[in-house]
C-alpha cells in the first residue's frame, strides 16, 4: 500500500513542480488536486488502476453527493424523503454501482486541504513538522515505520480533524424507547451527533477551543480528551470508520512529501469559507503560494 501512496503523492507533486516559475514559486489552488490524489490512491489500491481508469466511479460518487444535498435541502417537505422521485431512483441506481469501501476517498482530501490551509496560516508549525520529517527520513523514501514515528505531524492532523472534521455530524435512528441521561428518546426519532460542535465546545476543550493548537495532542488523544468522547472525527463504537488507519497513513505520506518539496503560505486571494457538500470543503478553493525548497 505504501508504494501506492508514495507514487500517487509524487505524481501530484510533479504536477505542482511543472507549474513553478523560473524563481521556483507558484500561486495555485491546491484543492482540485487533492480529491484527484485520494481518488488515485483508492483506485490504484482497489482496482490496480489509476485515477483516469477509475474515473467513472468517482463521477458517480460526486453525482451522488450532489443528489444527497438536494434531498437534504428538501427535507422539510413532509414525506418528500419517502416519495419515489427521480432523485431517489437515480440515487438508488448509483448506490448499486458503488462499493461502500470507496466512500473515504473524498473525506481524506478534506483532511489534506485543511491541513494545508492551517500549516500555511501557522508557519511555525509548518517548519516544526518539516524539521521532524527531515529528522525521521532525511533523503530516504518514507516507510511505514518512519510514518508511525511522526509525532508532530500526527498531532497536527488530529488538531486539523478536531477543528475541521470532514464529517461534521452523524445521524442515528432510535430503535426502541430509551432513556439517555435525563433525556427520554422515543423509538423512530432521528438524533444528530454534532461532531463539529462537540469539537469546538469550550466546556470540553477550554478557552482556546477555536484556536489551532496541536500541542493539546502532545500526550495522545485520551489525554487531550481527558478520557471523554469529545473527539470522534472517525465516529465511535461498532460503526467506527474502518478506513481511519488507511487515511491517516495516506495523509502522513502526502504531508511529509509536500513538506520536503515546498514551503507554502496562503495567497491574498484565499477566502476562508468552509462549507459542507457531504464533507467539509473550502467553498472558494485553497489558494496558496508554493516555494520550491
Ligand atoms: C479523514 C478520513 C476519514 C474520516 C474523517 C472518516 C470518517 C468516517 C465516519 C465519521 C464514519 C461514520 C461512523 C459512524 O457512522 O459512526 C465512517 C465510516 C466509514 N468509513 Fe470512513 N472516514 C475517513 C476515511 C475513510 C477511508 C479512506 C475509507 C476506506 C478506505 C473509509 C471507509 C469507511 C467505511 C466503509 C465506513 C462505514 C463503516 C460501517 O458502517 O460499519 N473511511 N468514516
Amino acid at each position: 500500500m505504501l508504494p501506492i501512496f508514495f507514487q500517487s503523492c509524487n505524481d501530484m507533486i510533479s504536477k505542482w513542480e511543472a507549474m513553478l516559475s523560473s524563481e521556483g514559486t507558484c500561486e495555485m489552488d491546491v484543492w482540485p488536486f487533492l480529491p484527484n490524489l485520494t481518488c488515485d490512491v483508492i483506485s490504484r489500491t482497489a482496482f490496480g488502476s489509476n485515477y483516469e481508469e477509475g474515473q467513472r466511479i468517482f463521477q458517480l460518487l460526486r453525482e451522488q453527493a450532489l443528489l444527497a444535498v438536494e434531498i437534504f435541502l428538501r427535507a422539510n417537505i413532509p414525506g418528500w424523503r419517502f416519495s419515489p422521485s427521480k432523485t431517489h431512483r437515480r440515487m438508488q441506481e448509483i448506490a448499486r454501482d458503488i462499493e461502500t469501501s470507496l466512500k473515504g476517498q473524498e473525506i481524506t482530501s478534506s483532511l489534506l486541504v485543511w491541513t494545508m490551509v492551517l500549516l500555511s496560516r501557522y508557519p511555525d508549525w509548518q517548519q516544526c513538522a518539516r524539521e521532524e520529517v527531515l529528522r525521521v527520513f532525511g533523503n530516504e523514501t518514507p516507510d511505514f515505520d518512519g510514518l508511525s514515528h511522526l509525532k508532530i505531524v500526527t498531532m497536527i492532523l488530529y488538531e486539523v480533524l478536531r477543528l475541521y472534521p470532514p464529517v461534521i455530524a452523524l445521524v442515528r435512528t432510535i430503535q426502541r424507547n430509551m432513556k439517555l441521561g435525563h433525556l427520554i428518546l422515543p423509538a423512530g426519532v432521528d438524533i444528530s451527533l454534532p461532531i463539529l460542535q462537540v469539537h469546538h465546545d469550550h466546556g470540553l476543550w477550554g478557552d482556546d477551543a477555536d484556536e489551532f493548537n496541536p500541542e493539546r495532542f502532545s500526550e495522545g488523544v485520551s489525554r487531550a480528551t481527558k478520557g471523554q468522547v469529545s473527539f470522534f472525527p472517525f465516529g465511535w463504537g461498532p460503526k467506527i470508520c474502518i478506513g481511519q488507519n488507511f487515511s491517516m497513513l495516506e495523509a502522513k505520506m502526502a504531508v511529509a512529501l509536500i513538506l520536503l518539496c515546498f514551503s507554502f503560505k496562503l495567497s491574498p486571494t484565499y477566502a476562508h469559507a468552509p462549507y459542507t457538500v457531504v464533507t467539509l470543503q473550502p467553498q472558494y478553493g485553497a489558494q496558496v503560494i508554493l516555494h520550491k525548497l
